[in-house]
C-alpha cells in the first residue's frame, strides 16, 4: 500500500470531523466564486445598463459572501488544529507502544536520539498531511475545478487561454518532486542523526568534560549540524528554481488572457464584464497553483516521515510477549539444556550451557570479563532469545511461555542501577503498583537503604533525578534490590547487584538476600567470590562456554579456574 494511502487511513478514526472540516472548506471555496460573478453583474447590469435596482442587493450579497467565508475559516483554523492534535496523539501514542513491544535487540542497533526524533518530529510531519490534505490540497483543488467550470460557462475559449500554461506546470511538479524525494529522505535522516548525536553527547555529558574533550565533541556536532544544514539545502536549491519558474508561467496565463480578453471584446464577441470577472477569478485560480509549492514541500517530507514511523510499526513484536502460556504455579525449577546464543556476531557468546537450579537454589555464574555471564541472565528474562538448545522453567520451553507472565515471576537487578526521573516511591512501585508503604520500608530495610531514605528531607517523594543522578551508585543499587525485593518474585536475577557497596554495607545486604534467596531460585552473578561461596551450585564461564560447575569446596579442590580466580581475589 502506498505511504500516504497509508497516512490518509490514519483519518478514519475521526471520519466526523475530517468530513465536517472538508464540507466547510468546499463552502470557503465555493464561496470565492460570488466576488467575480458579482463584479460581472455591476459591470455589465448596473454600470452598463444601469440597473439600480441591483446595485444594492449585489453589493450586500457580496458583502454577506465574504463574511461568512471569513466565518467558517475561523471554524476550520480551530477545528483541523484539534483534528491535528489528535491525529498526533494518536500515532504517537501507537508507535510508542510499539516501542514497548520490540525486542531489545532491536534497541541495541538504533540509538536513541534517531529514535526520539522519529516520536518526537516524524509523528507531526505525517499527520500534516491529513490535515494540509483536508485543508488545503482538496479544498485548492475543488477552487480550481469549480473557477475552471465557472470561467468555461461564460468563454470557455478564454479559460483555455488562461490555463494555456498548466502543462507544462504539471510537468515541472511532477518531475520536481521525483528528483526531490531522496534529497528530503536525506536531510531527513541528517536531522535524526544530529538528534541522536546530542542525545548521546548529552547523556555522557560527565564523560566529555572529564576528558576534557569538549573541543571534539563540538567539532562532532559542528559537522553534524552541517551536514543537516547542507542536506537542507539541496532540498531548497532545487525549490528556489523550479517555484518561481511555476510562478513564471502561471502569471504568464494572466499576459494571454488579458490579450486575448480584448481582442475578442473588440471583436464584440465577449463582454467587458467577462474580461473583467475573469481579471477577478484569476487570482483565485491562481492561488491553488501557488500553493503546490508548500503542499508539494508538505507532502513529500510527509511521506519521507511517515515512512520511517511506519517501519517501525511494521516491525514485528517481541515474540510471546503477552501470549504463550501461563502456568498457574511456577516453583522455580530451572534448567539449561545445551543453550546457545549469538548478538549479531559470528562467535556465539554463550554455548553449550547445560545446568539445573532445583526450586530454592543459588547459583553463581563467575568467570572472567566477557565470559557469557549477563548473557545467561539475558536468556532467562528473554531480553534475547536463544539460537540453540533449550531452556526449560518447570519443564515448560521458555519459548512457550508468555513474557509477560515470565517477567512477573522474575525479579532482575541489573548491572547498570537504573532509577526513573521520578519519586521514589513511584520507582519502587514499579515492581508491585499496589504496594503499600510498609510494604516499601520493608524492603528498603532488607535492602539496606531505609536509614538513607530516612534521612532524605522529602523521603519517599524525593525524586531522583534523570537515570537516579542524585544517589551516589551504592545508593542506587540498593534502591534496585529494594525493588527487587518488593516484586518478591520465586525467580530471582542479580547481576554484580551489590559490586558498588563497600565492604560493610555489602556484608549486610548479602544477609538480607540470603535470607531472602531461600525459597526462591536466584542466579548471582559476583566478581567478589566472597559474595558467592555460600552458593549451591557455582558455574564458572569462559569465552561463552560451562567449564566448571559444583560447590565451592569442590570446584576449590578441582584446582581450576574457579581456584585461580579466588586465589587472585584473596590477594586483591
Ligand atoms: N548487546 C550486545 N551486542 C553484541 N555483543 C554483546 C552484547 N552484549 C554483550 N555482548 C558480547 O557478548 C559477550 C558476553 O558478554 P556478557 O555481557 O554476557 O559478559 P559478562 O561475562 O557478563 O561480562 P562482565 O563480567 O564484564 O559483565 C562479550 O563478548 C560481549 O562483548
Amino acid at each position: 500500500m502506498s505511504v500516504l494511502v497509508r497516512v490518509f487511513k490514519l483519518a478514519l478514526a475521526y471520519p466526523g470531523r475530517a468530513v465536517v472540516s472538508l464540507v466547510m472548506a468546499i463552502i470557503c471555496t465555493l464561496l470565492v466564486l460570488v466576488l467575480p460573478t458579482v463584479t460581472m453583474v455591476l459591470v455589465d447590469e448596473v454600470m452598463d445598463k444601469g440597473r439600480r435596482d441591483l446595485l444594492f442587493q449585489t453589493a450586500a450579497f457580496g458583502v454577506g459572501a465574504i463574511c461568512l467565508r471569513q466565518f467558517l475559516f475561523t471554524l476550520r483554523t480551530y477545528g483541523n488544529n484539534a483534528l491535528e492534535q489528535r491525529l498526533i496523539h494518536d500515532l504517537r501514542t501507537v508507535l510508542y507502544n510499539k516501542l514497548q513491544r520490540l525486542p531489545i535487540k532491536w534497541f541495541d542497533t538504533n540509538s536513541s536520539g534517531e529514535i526520539m526524533s522519529r516520536v518526537a518530529s516524524d509523528v507531526p510531519t505525517t499527520d500534516r498531511v491529513i490535515v494540509e490534505a483536508i485543508d488545503q490540497a482538496l479544498p485548492a483543488l475543488i477552487q480550481f475545478v469549480a473557477i475552471v467550470c465557472w470561467m468555461c460557462y461564460f468563454s470557455w475559449e478564454l479559460t483555455l487561454v488562461t490555463l494555456a500554461p498548466l502543462p507544462i506546470i504539471a510537468l515541472i511538479t511532477t518531475l520536481y518532486s521525483k528528483r526531490a524525494e531522496p534529497k528530503w529522505r536525506e536531510s531527513s535522516q541528517a536531522s535524526a542523526d544530529l538528534n541522536a548525536l546530542l542525545h548521546d553527547n548529552l547523556a555522557g555529558i560527565r564523560q566529555i568534560k572529564a576528558y576534557t574533550v569538549e573541543p571534539e565533541a563540538l567539532d562532532r556536532f559542528d559537522a553534524a549540524s552541517r551536514r543537516v544544514g547542507e542536506k537542507h539545502m539541496r532540498v531548497m536549491k532545487g525549490q528556489a528554481v523550479v517555484w518561481p519558474t511555476v510562478s513564471l508561467l502561471a502569471e504568464s496565463g494572466i499576459v494571454l488572457m488579458l490579450g486575448f480578453g480584448a481582442w475578442w471584446y473588440l471583436e464584440g464577441a465577449i463582454t467587458k464584464g467577462t474580461v473583467m470577472s475573469f481579471l477577478m477569478a484569476w487570482p483565485l485560480l491562481f492561488d491553488p497553483v501557488s500553493r503546490i509549492n508548500t503542499l508539494t514541500q508538505t507532502f513529500l517530507g510527509g511521506k519521507v516521515a511517515a515512512k520511517r514511523v511506519f517501519d517501525i510499526l511494521d516491525l514485528p513484536d517481541e515474540m510471546n510477549l503477552t501470549e504463550g502460556k501461563r502456568p498457574e504455579t511456577f516453583t522455580g525449577r530451572v534448567e539449561f539444556a545445551n543453550a546457545g546464543f549469538s548478538y549479531d556476531t559470528d562467535s556465539p557468546a554463550v554455548e553449550g550451557i547445560s545446568l539445573v537450579a532445583e526450586p530454592g537454589m543459588t547459583v553463581a555464574l563467575v568467570g572472567p570479563t566477557g565470559a557469557g555471564k549477563s548473557t545467561v541472565l539475558n536468556l532467562l528474562t528473554r531480553f534475547y532469545e536463544t539460537d540453540r538448545g533449550k531452556i526449560l522453567l518447570d519443564g515448560h520451553e521458555i519459548e512457550s511461555l508468555s513474557k509477560e507472565w515470565l517477567r512477573d515471576h522474575t525479579g532482575y537487578v541489573t548491572q547498570e542501577s537504573f532509577l526513573f526521573n521520578s519519586s521514589l516511591r513511584e520507582n519502587l512501585r514499579l515492581a508491585k503498583p499496589d504496594a503499600t508503604e510498609d510494604e516499601i520500608w520493608a524492603a528498603l530495610e532488607n535492602a539496606n537503604a531505609a536509614h538513607f531514605v530516612r534521612e532524605l528531607p522529602e523521603q519517599l517523594d524525593t525524586v531522583a533525578g534523570e537515570r537516579g543522578v542524585r544517589f551516589s551508585g551504592g545508593e542506587k543499587q540498593r534502591l534496585s534490590i529494594a525493588r527487587a525485593l518488593l516484586k518478591n518474585p520465586p525467580l530471582l536475577l542479580l547481576d554484580e547487584a551489590t559490586s558498588a557497596l563497600d565492604n560493610e554495607t555489602e556484608r549486610l545486604v548479602q544477609q538480607a538476600l540470603e535470607t531472602l534467596r531461600a525459597d526462591r531460585t536466584s542466579f548471582v552473578i559476583a566478581h567478589r567470590l566472597s559474595t558467592v561461596r555460600k552458593a549451591d551450585l557455582i558455574c564458572v564461564l569462559q569465552d561463552g562456554k560451562l567449564i566448571e560447575k559444583g560447590r565451592h569446596d569442590e570446584l576449590l579442590a578441582k584446582g581450576g579456574l574457579y581456584a585461580r580466580l579466588c586465589e587472585a581475589s584473596i590477594r586483591e
